[in-house]
């Protein structure tokens, strides 16, 4: 870190050490309030903001670690530190109990999920006699280090901060690393993740427990820094002033969750010392106030107040010039079958969506080190062949067999930690990331480090290689230069190489392309057609679908032609072109529109709608 982000960390940090110092006990302990907070929203961030899933159950996973450490230390009358390992051990089994059920659920229905584990939790803690029902757990023994008791907010003070700098650094770390390119690209969708060989909902589902850990260390502080806890501070309530907070400090940042916290917390503050000298009904405007904050926010700020701060920057520094990261040992490759031998076989494919049949009986090779065409019509069905043979889509019958193995049936992602990359028709990207992040997220399958690894920043030697590698692939496709740059800046066409570059950091032995030259240029398009021609040179079997003739005709070695679903023919680029029955159905030669070929029903009989 340099310049003046170091900067502005460096006054960060000596401001929240001399805080104390100058703040009376009100001021710490409100500080002390932000602190235990900013750690849930920190998760929240990573969660919601980062991960794209909303959670309004945050403080119910407080409440489990908080409610858990109370129980130990005070009727079991165990140290607070085994209180620690306790409640973070309950939270982390409730998380991965929950996430297991429902984070597979799509769309509203995992918020609307998230307020019902919330709501019974916390109904939980007010019914359950031994947690002292709704009068909570009171003397809660303080926290003490070194024989030295915390029992003073200011003492508290202290370790409530240095734990809330770790967690920021941990998920820093985190998000700068492997399993965190695949955390920032949930939002892209699973097919785009398993296209790297990363499992979207293992993602996810870890992502959920961090954030969950986050809370569960939140919640011991709150218990050791109040010495009390009842049911209210834990329920749905409070989980949406959690997110109010992560939204208010800006959802896409982690110093948003410090920011968010603080705002929020010191606006309640001033509204609980405010609205009682107006009116009688302050608790009740409080809300409205809150609820207005929401609202506003939702309508001008939705990047909250660190996206502010970020476009601001942004306008001001330009990023930083992009240099070669620094070269470490390169990733290892894997062997290449030898020229020639079969490596893929699709044998009578079929896919049908209710009656329609996209892809009908379609049989073919792709033999290693060849560059094969898969040419037909617009809704030919050949993306939907590609669909089939990638695992991107599960076939209705037939086989695919890739390196000697029947891979259908196969998860996406297995097939493509074989060694088969893909790119897309419609181009998944993630806008937001750079272009050198996105391209290392081709290494994934290729790589191991975790979560854990990554946050304490032991996969440092590993990270250096993927980067390299990628940085590697950016330079092939001419784009090394701006590796510092976001991909959504770039035209469409240049995002289509960009994913080739993503699909060739997985060493790929099949390398899938679905239309790469679509809105390239001239030169681009030739410059690409080099680029094939290289990898083929190189040993890497390409099958492609392009509709510009041109360049495909003078690129491949072999093409196999779909028309309504079926196989029309295959053969060299030559014998194809001359194909009258081709020409008919595609070259646009003899027919205007597209007649089926005879004997091949565009739809199944009797098939359901
Ligand atoms: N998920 C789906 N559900 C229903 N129908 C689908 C689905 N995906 C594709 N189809 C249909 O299957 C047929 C083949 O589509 P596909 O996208 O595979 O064709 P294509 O040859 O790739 O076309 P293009 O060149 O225009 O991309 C089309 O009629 C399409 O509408």
């Amino acid at each position: 870190m340099k310049g003046p982000r170091a900067l502005l960390l460096a006054a960060v940090v000596a401001v929240v050490a001399l805080a104390p110092a100058v703040l009376g006990n009100f001021g710490v302990s409100l500080l002390n309030d932000i602190g235990i907070a900013a750690l849930v929203v920190l998760g929240l961030v990573l969660l919601t903001g980062v991960g794209g899933a909303t959670s309004f159950g945050q403080a119910a996973f407080v409440g489990i670690a908080a409610y858990a450490t109370a129980w130990l230390t005070t009727t079991q009358h165990y140290s607070p530190w085994v209180g620690l390992l306790f409640a973070l051990l309950l939270t982390v089994v409730a998380a991965l109990a929950i996430g297991l059920l429902t984070l597979r659920l799509g769309g509203h229905f995992l918020p609307l999920s998230t307020i019902a584990w919330g709501l019974s939790i916390a109904m939980l803690f007010g019914n359950v006699e031994a947690l002292g029902s709704h009068t909570g757990i009171s003397k809660i023994p303080p926290v003490s280090i070194a024989g030295i008791s915390l029992e003073d907010p200011r003492a508290m003070y202290y370790l409530i901060w240095v734990v809330v700098g770790l967690g920021v650094v941990f998920a820093y770390n985190v998000l700068e690393s492997r399993p965190g390119r695949a955390i920032r690209s949930l939002r892209g969708g699973g097919i785009l993740l398993a296209s790297v060989g990363a499992d979207a909902f293992r993602v996810r589902l870890t992502l959920f427990i961090v954030a969950a850990f986050l809370a569960g260390v939140a919640g011991w502080l709150y218990a050791h820094t109040n010495r009390f806890v009842s049911p209210s501070p834990f329920d749905v309530r409070a989980s949406i002033e959690y997110l109010l907070m992560a939204v208010a400090g800006g959802l896409g940042q982690l110093s948003g969750a410090v920011v968010g916290a603080a705002v929020v917390l010191v606006m309640k503050n001033s509204l609980q010392d405010v609205l009682p000298l107006v009116t009688q009904r302050g608790g009740e405007l409080e809300a409205v106030g809150f609820a207005l904050l929401f609202i506003l926010l939702l309508h001008y700020a939705r990047g909250g107040l660190m996206g502010f701060v970020t476009r601001w920057t942004r306008g001001r520094f330009a990023p930083a010039k992009a240099s070669a990261p620094p070269a470490g040992a390169p990733l290892p490759r894997r062997p290449l079958p030898a020229r020639g031998t079969r490596l893929l076989a699709v044998r009578n494919a079929v896919k049908r969506f209710g009656g329609l049949v996209a892809v009908n009986d379609v049989s073919f090779e792709v033999a290693a080190g060849e560059i094969v065409g898969l040419i037909g019509p617009n809704g030919a069905g050949k993306s939907t062949m590609f669909n089939l043979l990638t695992g991107t889509a599960p076939m209705t019958s037939g086989s695919v067999e890739f390196l000697g193995e029947n891979v259908s049936g196969l998860q996406q992602r297995v097939i493509a930690n074989r060694g088969m990359a893909r790119t897309f028709q419609h181009v998944k990207l993630r806008p937001h990331m750079t272009l050198l992040d996105n391209v290392a997220l081709g290494a994934h399958g290729r790589t191991h480090a975790g979560l854990l690894a990554a946050g304490l920043r032991l996969d440092r030697r590993e990270e250096a290689q993927i980067l390299a590698e990628a940085w590697h692939q950016l330079e092939r496709i001419g784009l090394a230069d701006r590796a510092n740059e976001l991909a959504g800046s770039l035209p469409l066409g240049t995002q289509r190489i960009l994913e080739i570059a993503r699909a060739l950091a997985a060493d790929p032995v099949l390398l899938v392309l679905d239309e790469p030259a679509a809105g390239l240029r001239r030169k681009e398009k030739q410059e690409l057609g080099e680029l094939l021609r290289k990898l083929r040179a190189e040993g890497v079997t390409i099958l492609i679908v392009e509709h510009d003739m041109d360049f495909v005709m003078k690129l491949v070695d072999r093409l196999v032609v779909m028309n309504f679903g079926s196989k029309l023919t295959e053969g060299a680029p030559a014998a194809v072109r001359a194909n009258p029955d081709v020409q008919a159905a595609y070259l646009g030669g003899a027919v205007a529109a597209p007649v089926p070929p005879s004997g091949e029903p565009r739809k199944v009989a009797g098939a359901a709608a």
